[in-house]
């Protein structure tokens, strides 16, 4: 038995636009990923969100799945263009009303919301005038995290800023994989920087409340394929960790990375804000990240801009999204979070999951061995590191449901809950029953 510290929370996760369709119900203005999944080309199969797990119709039959798996939090994100629909200005009331009604569901039920304001589904308006490259969108998001935490501010026990701003911005402005569908660098500096100094003026606002207050970033350990490789191994774990870790935590961006960005858009004030004391920091962990230096010949440019390539070593065996299947990867970067950040908060693992090819049988069963088995030596190594002294408060299964995978549409699965998309009907796979059983026993069998 693998048994977690007293009074873990365990949990799944969801986010707004890869849950809740009704993308123009009650007043919900458009998003940049409503924008960019009709965008031909942009998202596999041509999918979208517009009706995704219809969730935002179905959110009380899905909560009862909450309550069959025994979860003790759930971490959901709120849609800005329901709340805010040109981002500023005019607050749609049934938007407020819609979350509150959620809340006050979970409340009920025991289970604690963990409320996410942005998951990458800004509204399309302030795109219109330059999205995370307009520094004036810091202020929208401080007007919006105002306007949450009036109308919830009593109830919701733990907020999240900002989900990975690494992907909003060095995905959505850097690559032009993701929303806005930007490929330009400087633009994805420009974005990262507004992102955080977003981040750092919402958490006032948000401390007001009588919650706790944290962000979640997207966190990958780094390893170079060879030897030869550790310069280039060194930029895309600045690029990918270090640049939100430092801010956030350490209140400065990395000395290396600035030169080789030669980064110069802080403006007085800006790091000191990005820096506001956390309640906990938010980690999402999936795989480690593999590089070889620009100049060998080897696939997927990932980060171009770093003279580096992301290599997938052959040996390892792989999810569906491709990515390396590596537990002891959580457990190593937990450790580094200790050693290299002595202000690190507690911390919840606010994702961790996997696709795989999952399998609707003749009896109508879902035996997904291969995500338990992904889970159950992710949770092991959760354990290590606690073990290792490091202060782990949760763990957010990603995700309740099968949902829109952004650039991949509906052709990645990551749900404890299969979803057929032509009936909505819910389907428990056998990893959630499992994930059931672990959060019972608080820990793994
Ligand atoms: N890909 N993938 C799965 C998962 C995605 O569905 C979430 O929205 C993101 O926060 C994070 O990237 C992780």
């Amino acid at each position: 038995m693998r048994a977690m510290p007293e009074g873990f929370r365990w949990g799944v996760a969801t986010a707004a636009y890869q849950i809740e369709g009704s993308v123009s119900a009650d007043g919900r203005g458009p998003s940049i990923w409503d924008t960019f999944s009709a965008t031909p080309g942009a998202v596999r199969h041509g999918d979208t969100g517009a009706i995704a797990c219809d969730h935002y119709r179905r959110w009380k039959q899905d909560f009862a799945l909450l309550s069959e798996l025994g979860v003790s939090a759930y971490r959901f994100s709120l849609a800005w263009p329901r709340i805010l629909p040109e981002g500023t200005g005019q607050v749609n009331q049934s938007g407020l009303d819609h979350y509150r009604r959620l809340v006050d569901d979970l409340l009920a039920r025991g289970i604690e919301p963990v409320v996410t304001l942005y998951h990458w589904d800004l509204p399309q308006a302030l795109q219109d005038r330059g999205g995370w490259t307009n520094r004036a969108t810091i202020d929208a998001f401080a007007r919006y995290a105002e306007v949450v935490a009036e109308a919830l501010g009593d109830r919701v026990p733990r907020w999240i800023t900002l989900n990975e701003p690494w992907v909003s911005s060095f995905v959505g402005y850097g690559s032009g994989r993701h929303a806005p569908g930007i490929a330009d660098g400087r633009s994805a500096l420009l974005a990262a920087h507004h992102l955080l100094c977003a981040h750092g003026a919402a958490v006032p606002v948000l401390r007001e409340t009588s919650g706790q207050v944290g962000v979640t970033v997207n966190l990958s350990p780094v390893r170079p394929v060879t030897p030869e490789d550790a310069d280039a191994a060194r930029r895309v774990d600045g690029c990918q960790n270090r640049w939100f870790l430092d801010p956030l935590l350490a209140g400065r961006y990395p000395e290396d990375m600035i030169e080789w960005y030669g980064f110069a858009d802080a403006e007085p004030g800006d790091l000191e804000s990005i820096a506001a004391p956390l309640d906990f920091l938010g980690v999402n962990y999936y795989t480690r990240t593999w590089v070889a230096s620009g100049d060998r010949d080897v696939p997927h440019p990932v980060h171009p801009s770093l003279d580096a390539h992301q290599v997938l070593p052959e040996k390892l065996p792989r999810t569906l999204m491709g990515w390396t299947i590596e537990p002891d990867g959580l457990r190593e970067l937990l450790v580094r979070l200790r050693t290299d950040y002595p202000g690190l908060p507690p911390v919840l693992i606010t994702e961790n999951g996997a696709a795989f090819d999952d399998y609707v049988d003749p009896e109508g069963g879902v035996d997904d061995e291969e995500r338990i088995a992904f889970l159950a030596g992710h949770l092991s190594a959760l354990a290590d590191a606690i073990d290792a002294g490091v202060d782990v408060r949760g763990y957010f299964c990603w995700s309740l449901l099968d949902n829109f995978e952004w650039a991949e549409g509906y052709g990645r699965r990551f749900g404890l809950y299969h979803v057929d998309y032509a009936t909505q009907h819910r389907l428990a796979k056998a990893s959630a029953r499992w994930y059931a059983d672990v959060v019972k026993r608080n820990g793994l069998p």
